[in-house]
């Protein structure tokens, strides 16, 4: 018999079943892992170094921190918070354990192991109590969870009372011209850097149509708040071809 009730949602382009998602986002960043830093650099230019510089510029970490880096990957986000918070501890929770081990080999090359843990799991089911961390940040990884509501719940769950919420992510150009160029661009550019640096196509045609399914800066604003996050405010970055999300629960 067939199962009408099946809620679906997008792999890029594609409608998928919920539950098949994930697998397949799986299977992209297992494919990406031992190339993701180098190809992250070639796509933006370098420019999400600069984007990463501008989320701890205003997320302002403080010594002693305990900080939550969900789809963490190779830990570029906490890498930047430690270095900026003497005593801060970062736990990288993803749920490719390939990326994961491409951030611990990173963690011990910069003598960074002690302050860091790496935690395979699912933005959508923490495995930690209520009210644990000081900080949540979730950078170009929330667009690839299944149930964005569930993830953004979650992080309001596991953040302790006067915590902050930061997410780094692709967003909307608000001009329709500049938004048309840029489409150009990763449509046509990024899915062959991905064929001929990293050897597949897919992964990065996925990556940048995961960009365009992402819901524009008001509206990602108005899940984070109807999360329970107070005070949630954003920053376009590079006029909206990125952007940073700010929450505090207070
Ligand atoms: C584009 S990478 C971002 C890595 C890193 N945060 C950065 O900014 O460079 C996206 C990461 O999200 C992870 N991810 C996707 N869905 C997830 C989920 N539901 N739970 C945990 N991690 C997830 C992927 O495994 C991947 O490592």
């Amino acid at each position: 018999m067939t199962d009408n009730s099946a809620k679906t949602t997008h792999f890029g382009f594609q409608t998928v079943a919920e539950e098949e998602k994930a697998g397949m986002v799986h299977g992209v960043f297992t494919r990406v892992a031992s190339k993701y830093d180098v190809m992250n650099d070639l796509m933006s230019g370098g420019v999400h170094r600069v984007w990463k510089d501008a989320m701890m510029d205003w997320l302002a970490p403080r010594p002693g921190q305990k900080l939550l880096d969900v789809a963490g990957g190779t830990g570029d986000i906490s890498f930047r918070f430690l270095k900026r918070a003497p005593g801060a501890h970062a736990t990288v929770l993803d749920m490719t354990e390939s990326m994961l081990v491409e951030g611990r080999q990173r963690a011990e090359a910069e003598s960074m192991a002690d302050s860091l843990d790496w935690v395979v799991g699912d933005a959508m089911a923490l495995p930690f109590a209520d009210n644990t961390f000081d900080v949540y940040t979730i950078s170009f990884g929330i667009r690839n969870v299944t149930r964005i509501a569930d993830a953004l719940r979650e992080a309001y769950r596991v953040l302790r009372p006067g915590g902050r919420l930061m997410v780094l992510e692709f967003s909307q150009l608000p001009n329709p011209l500049m938004q048309w160029a840029y489409d150009r661009y990763s449509f046509n550019v990024i899915p062959v850097m991905g064929q001929i640096v990293a050897n597949d196509r897919d992964s990065y045609q996925y990556l940048v149509e995961s960009i365009r399914k992402f819901p524009d800066q008001e509206s990602f604003a108005q899940m984070i708040r109807e999360a329970g996050f107070e005070q949630v405010k954003y920053r376009n970055l590079t006029l909206g071809v990125a952007a940073l999300h700010s929450g505090w629960k207070l």
